[in-house]
């Protein structure tokens, strides 16, 4: 690639950057917003998003850092032009003659009264790169206080803090090996690790489907399930289907349902790159019910995601905490379904990608109240330090764990037995 192709690659990525915010201002994901930069060349599209993400990641920070420079509050789309000069300079390591140029043309070209603002952008952003200090003293952005409120109260401030740090570090590449050959660095939960950005499908065995994209964390709830050759197993909140592998891997006879039809069509998609098999059932975890009794039910159920803050950046901008309560009651009622599918005896694996404890260690000791003869199993698996299992024997993971190794998403995990 020459220097004219690689400037303008780097200019179609920020305008793709640009338009991403601007769409996650209005309220979309960045999945939602792809659809946005569909026209651009793959790479570009991939360095767009990565450039919205880091952005999301620091816009508290990158905003406190430009406010004592800004006479009045800038035009929102000034303001995201501003927003990503400065992450790119004092974040990325962009070099400020590069970044501060191309804001410049962003604002000239974004109509008359960006090309108005154009002088001040070029002002502004000088004295920001001459800011590293102050930009190194800045605290990582907070939480929304409907997520920081309940993880200060479980957890401690330090602890809030240590999460917030993780979620603008960003995330790893995981795999979860289905051979022994898998790249990256072996975790010692079982998980390769490869840095962020990593191209996904250059990686030897991809097509093979010798392993499957999965962070740490995640994979832990079928570790800790610890499912058998031969045993009945049903996924009930099944897609995309990192999970369902891991059973079918383990030799389980496994059952992968999912209320959404389009997205069991990933967990078929991945069985089938991973020469896997599960019968896979469209259908309701409330009211779906398998022939025989089973050995075990895996419930990794739908939840406010906020876990995977790190590698979703938008999710604390987008949401409010609205939909808590009715998330929590049909969690709860998915787990009093999931319990009647078991024969006696039977395991049940709860699991949530969710750092609030309304999801997780509440949902476990409302269980335990409404189900007298349940019992909970502290997890057993490689790599489980012992302060990560809590006092009612449930796997609390969170993003601010394992911080020399980079992180893992927060997860909740309980491994519950039914009486015999
Ligand atoms: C957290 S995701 C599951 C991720 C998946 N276990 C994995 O590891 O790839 C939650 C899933 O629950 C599904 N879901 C939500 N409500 C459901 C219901 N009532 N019955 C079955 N599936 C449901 C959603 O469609 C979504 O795919």
């Amino acid at each position: 690639m020459d220097k004219s192709q690689d400037r303008s690659g780097r200019d179609g990525a920020r305008s793709g950057a640009l338009r991403l915010l601007a769409a996650v201002e209005e309220g979309a994901t960045l999945d939602e917003a792809a659809a946005l930069i569909e026209g651009a060349a793959p790479p570009d599209r991939a360095r767009a998003r990565r450039l919205a993400r880091e952005v999301l990641r620091r816009q508290a920070r990158a905003d406190a850092l430009l406010a004592p420079f800004l006479a009045r509050r800038p035009r929102p789309e000034i303001q995201r032009i501003l927003r990503l000069a400065t992450v790119e300079m004092l974040a990325l390591g962009e070099a400020p003659h590069g970044a501060v140029n191309a804001a410049v043309a962003l604002a000239r070209a974004s109509g008359p009264k960006g090309q108005a603002a154009s002088g001040m952008v070029n002002a502004v952003l000088r004295k920001v790169s001459a800011s590293a200090e102050t930009w190194v003293g800045l605290p990582p952005q907070h939480m929304p206080g409907w997520l920081r409120k309940p993880i200060v109260a479980a957890w401690g401030k330090p602890a809030a803090r240590a999460i917030e740090a993780a979620h603008e570090a960003g995330a790893p590449l995981d795999l979860t090996p289905k051979a022994a050959d898998c790249p990256g660095d072996a975790l010692p939960t079982g998980s390769h690790r490869l840095p962020a950005g990593t191209q996904v499908s250059a990686l030897p065995g991809y097509d093979a489907g010798d392993w499957w994209v999965q962070d740490a964390a995640a994979a832990m709830a079928v570790r800790v399930l610890d499912p058998q050759p031969g045993e009945t197993v049903a996924d009930l909140c099944a897609a995309p289907g990192g999970k369902t592998l891991q059973l079918a891997t383990a030799g389980s006879r496994v059952t992968a349902l999912d209320i959404s039809e389009s997205r069991l069509a990933r967990v078929a998609e991945n069985l089938a790159r991973c020469g896997l098999a599960a019968e896979i059932v469209a259908g309701d975890a409330l009211t779906w019910r398998p022939e025989e009794p089973l050995d075990a039910v895996l419930l990794d159920a739908p939840c406010s995601a906020t876990g995977t803050i790190r590698r979703h950046p938008e999710l604390p901008l987008i949401r409010d905490g609205a939909g808590l309560r009715d998330l929590t009651a049909l969690q709860a009622r998915l787990i009093d379904h999931a319990l009647t599918l078991l024969r006696p005896g039977g395991r049940l694996v709860y699991a949530t990608c969710s750092l609030l404890p309304a999801e997780g260690e509440e949902q476990l000791a409302a269980a335990l109240s409404r189900h007298p003869g349940l019992t909970v199993e502290p997890p057993q698996a490689p790599g489980i330090q012992p302060g990560w299992i809590t006092e009612q024997g449930g796997l609390r993971l969170r993003p601010d764990l394992w911080p020399e190794r980079g992180g893992m998403d927060g997860f909740f995990i309980a491994r519950l037995r039914k009486s015999a």
